[in-house]
């Protein structure tokens, strides 16, 4: 078996479609990575798997900001991303066309692109007509040289499972970056758990820090797009639950929120969370708990 692995640059206006296209790309199997593993450039906001190749999809922040007076310079590190990736894949919005973001875009391809394949991907095909595409299909090609062009509606799916063949097949062979089960969904619940612990803490301080636990009972994704999840926090003592709640639940409030927003950040989708405290006071000793944060649980009598 011949196992792939590599990085995909999406590169593109705001708006243009990049969380869409990643998450239709990235399916039921949502990466945990970004948490964990911070590459110094760019942020990873999801993997892919296609075969025995893991697509490793990579942001580049700041790089389409409008700024007057971008020197080569801030041009060349706001590209980290995009240099540090195998492939480098351009999304252009199908009925907004050669905008002057993506003029802009294009020179700086001009730089980075040398030496590396670099993928068009005209988006929201739904938008417009044939003519409209193909002509749009053309002058691009005209003005850079494109490895392959693809058609897609990210949203709709149209396009999604061929750009992600080929993407497959032109990342370069090498054992693969994360482990599989690092990318299927059951870690991804115990992540989500473990950003509500985190904010816990935070707020909590040096109160309770070894204390409580949190387990992620429930995720329901919704035809809207969003998700639900309900988490369960267990403590110890009923005067814990106490602090958790906060006064007239201040404190579990401020949580709920900074929790939601990171997930959703995270997810890049809408997510509804809900969490509610439970006092288990032997939670320490009970081995689902241990094995619902991936931990394994020693007997104390072997
Ligand atoms: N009609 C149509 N709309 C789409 C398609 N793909 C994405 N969109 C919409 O375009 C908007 C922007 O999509 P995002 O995926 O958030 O774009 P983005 O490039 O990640 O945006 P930033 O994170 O701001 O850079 C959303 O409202 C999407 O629903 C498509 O294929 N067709």
């Amino acid at each position: 078996m011949t196992t792939r692995a590599g990085f995909v640059a999406l590169i593109g206006e705001p708006n243009a479609g990049k969380s869409t296209l990643t998450n239709a790309m990235v399916g039921a199997k949502v990466s945990i990575v970004t948490h964990k593993v911070q590459t110094t450039r760019a942020r990873i906001r999801g993997v892919a798997m296609e075969g025995e190749a893991q697509i490793v999809f990579v942001d580049t922040p700041g790089l389409f900001r409008p700024r007057r007076r971008l020197d080569r310079a801030m041009v060349a590190a706001a590209w980290g991303g995009a240099a540090d990736a195998d492939i480098i894949v351009l999304m252009v919005e199908a009925h907004r066309g050669v905008t002057e973001g993506v003029e802009r875009i294009l020179e700086g391809l001009a730089d980075i692109g040398k030496g590396r394949t670099v993928a068009l991907a005209i988006n929201k095909i739904d938008r417009v007509r044939a003519e409209t595409l193909l002509a749009l299909a053309k002058d691009l090609n005209d003005r850079y040289p494109f490895a392959e062009t693809f058609m897609i509606s990210a949203e709709k799916g149209h396009g999604v499972a061929d750009l992600r063949k080929w993407l497959a097949k032109e990342i370069p062979e090498g054992p693969w970056l994360y482990p599989e089960d690092q990318i299927a969904d059951l870690p991804m619940r115990m992540i989500a758990a473990e950003m509500t612990r985190e904010k816990l803490t935070l707020r909590l301080h040096q109160e309770l820090p070894y204390q409580l636990t949190v387990e992620t009972e429930n995720w329901e994704e919704r035809k809207d797009g969003s998700a639900r999840i309900d988490q369960l926090v267990y403590v110890m003592r009923d005067g814990h639950k106490g602090i958790v709640l906060g006064h007239k639940g201040e404190t579990i409030k401020a949580v709920s929120k900074a929790a939601r927003e990171e997930l959703e950040e995270f997810l890049g989708r809408k997510v509804h969370l809900f969490l509610q405290v439970k006092v288990r006071p032997n939670w320490l000793e009970e081995a689902e708990r241990y094995s619902e944060m991936g931990l394994e649980f020693k007997d104390g009598n072997t």
